[in-house]
């Protein structure tokens, strides 16, 4: 069964079991069903073009019906959160050459609509369709995109990474084996919608014909309220990046007490360091923790591990884990030939989960997919990630982006290999490590440090983190400066934002 069978199949197994949950807000299986099949029969009566259809706005129960809604009309969907800035808003309409925009937050301000139409009363639509079916006909094929999810676009250009429907279910698959998803799980959902991450608690919740129990943005903002939430979610399953649990482990009750059914989480896009690890298991003794990794265009995650409390001591630096079984990792040398086991290189992903490509972009997908022959002469699809890394035993360890090297005073220099250092002396929670460009120069680099406890000289406090790092990185290495922050800075993505540190250099 596919998602949407799945979902149809909960709908009439169970179909009060409430499926998404936001605020005071709850939508049933049967609701989801019904109110998704609504908006699909308008959708498939409105526009015939078969174009992808923008889904604009946050968290609110819209957003999964109106996905179920294109899917069943054969339409990919895109997903872009209410706080994505106007312009790049309207770059992606622009490049989508997007016919219909379904707004669940209201009319996105100041942009150039262009050719797009914008339709804001989804319940409006739902009302006035209920009871009414798609053609099952209509409703996407196993390689049709099932979302086309647009990056955050480091290069400055946005890039629509396509996920057929076969690359979804192969991941569902996978997460559904690697878990064993269990019914009446409640899965916190934190990540916004037009980040891929939150792929990993919304689908494997549906098809299990589980729970998902929104928060929002609102919710982080005000800690107390997120705390509120938490404590009345009755979660089993924590899906987020590691900023996002680094953030609530900063509040004393985050712990199996207010959670007391959480028995998983599982991080990805981000490194996951020991220290967070070993705390989130003092805080949590009943959960397991998985740390995932894999980038959108690989359809969310492809490694995964356990990280018991062992492997957290023991490793400086945690491994992301074993391919799943569709798919296969290579470490590439520049020239793309593989190198021996345990070499760094860059990590090829090649398999069933891999996208076949940027939306409407030849010349991106150019750059970063290909196509080769296995044994059997079927063709495979592979993506250079830009990820650097090596396979130890058959596991993987992520070293770094590739991007993020600079070169300093004649150096090449990985600042994700000194944040790794710096991560491993005591009192030190988290960094990220940023150059300060002069145009293509890097002139120097800052370290941006969570202390455990903040320092009371920032320059007594400097210094001693400089000797202590100069034992174990060359001196052209160690950050000139050092700033002890509270807490780092996020990207909508919940992400250490890089971009915003970079400005504070
Ligand atoms: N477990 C992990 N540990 C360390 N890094 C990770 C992990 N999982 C994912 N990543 C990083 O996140 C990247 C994938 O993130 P994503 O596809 O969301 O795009 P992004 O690179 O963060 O942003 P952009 O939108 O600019 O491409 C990976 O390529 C890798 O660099």
């Amino acid at each position: 069964m596919d998602i949407l069978q799945k979902v149809a199949h909960w709908a009439k197994h169970s179909p009060d079991h409430p499926a998404y949950l936001h605020r005071s807000k709850a939508v049933t299986y049967r609701q989801l069903e019904e109110y998704s099949d609504a908006l699909a029969f308008w959708l498939e009566s409105n526009g015939s073009s078969g174009r992808p259809v923008i889904v604009y706005g946050h968290m609110q129960p819209e957003m999964p019906i109106a996905f179920l809604a294109c899917a069943k009309a054969g339409r990919a969907y895109i997903p872009v959160d209410d706080s994505t800035p106007p312009a790049r808003l309207s770059s992606i309409l622009k490049h989508a050459d997007a016919e219909l925009l379904l707004s669940v937050s209201g009319l996105p301000g100041e942009i150039d609509l262009l050719s797009t139409s914008v339709v804001t009363d989804i319940p409006g639509l739902i009302r006035s369709n209920l009871g009414r079916c798609p053609d099952p006909k209509s409703r996407v094929a196993p390689d049709d995109n099932f979302y086309i999810i647009y990056t955050s676009g480091s290069t400055g250009e946005p890039k629509g990474v396509q996920i057929p429907l076969r690359c979804l279910q192969a991941f569902l698959g996978w997460i559904e084996a690697e878990f064993g998803e269990r019914r009446g799980d409640i899965f916190i959902n934190q990540a916004p919608y037009s980040f891929d991450l939150s792929v990993m608690d919304l689908y494997p919740a549906l098809s299990s014909g589980g729970t998902v129990n929104a928060l929002d943005r609102n919710h982080v903002a005000k800690p107390a309220e997120l705390f509120a939430a938490l404590n009345e979610s009755g979660a089993t399953v924590w899906t987020s990046t590691p900023s996002f649990a680094e953030f609530c482990l900063n509040h004393p009750e985050f712990g199996q007490t207010m959670l007391p059914r959480l028995h998983t989480f599982r991080f990805c896009g981000e490194v996951l360091t020991p220290s967070c690890a070993k705390r989130l298991q003092e805080r949590f003794p009943a959960a397991a923790i998985y740390n995932t990794y894999g980038p959108t265009e690989a359809t969310v995650a492809v490694t995964s591990v356990r990280i018991d409390p062992e492997m957290a001591s023991r490793y400086p630096e945690l491994p992301v884990g074993r391919c799943k079984p569709d798919c296969q990792i290579r470490i590439a040398d520049e020239r793309g030939t593989p190198v021996p086991e345990g070499e760094n290189g860059e990590i090829v992903i090649l398999g069933a989960s891999v996208s076949p490509g940027y939306y409407r972009n030849p010349e991106q997908t150019k750059a970063a997919f290909f196509v080769e022959k296995d044994k059997e002469q079927r063709a495979v699809q592979g993506y250079r990630t830009g990820d650097s890394g090596y396979v130890r035993n058959g596991i993987l360890f992520y070293g770094g982006r590739l991007d993020y090297q600079v070169k300093l005073h004649g150096y090449r220099v990985e600042p994700e290999e000194i944040e790794h250092q710096l991560r491993r002396l005591t009192g030190i929670k988290t960094a990220v490590v940023v150059p300060k460009m002069n145009g293509r120069v890097c002139e120097y680099l800052t370290a941006f440090v969570v202390p455990e406890a903040m320092p009371d000289s920032e320059f007594a406090w400097s210094m001693e983190i400089k000797k202590k790092l100069s034992q174990s990185l060359p001196a052209y290495m160690v950050p000139r400066r050092f700033v002890a922050k509270e807490l780092l800075p996020v990207t909508a993505n919940g992400k250490a934002d890089r971009k915003k540190l970079a400005e504070e250099v």
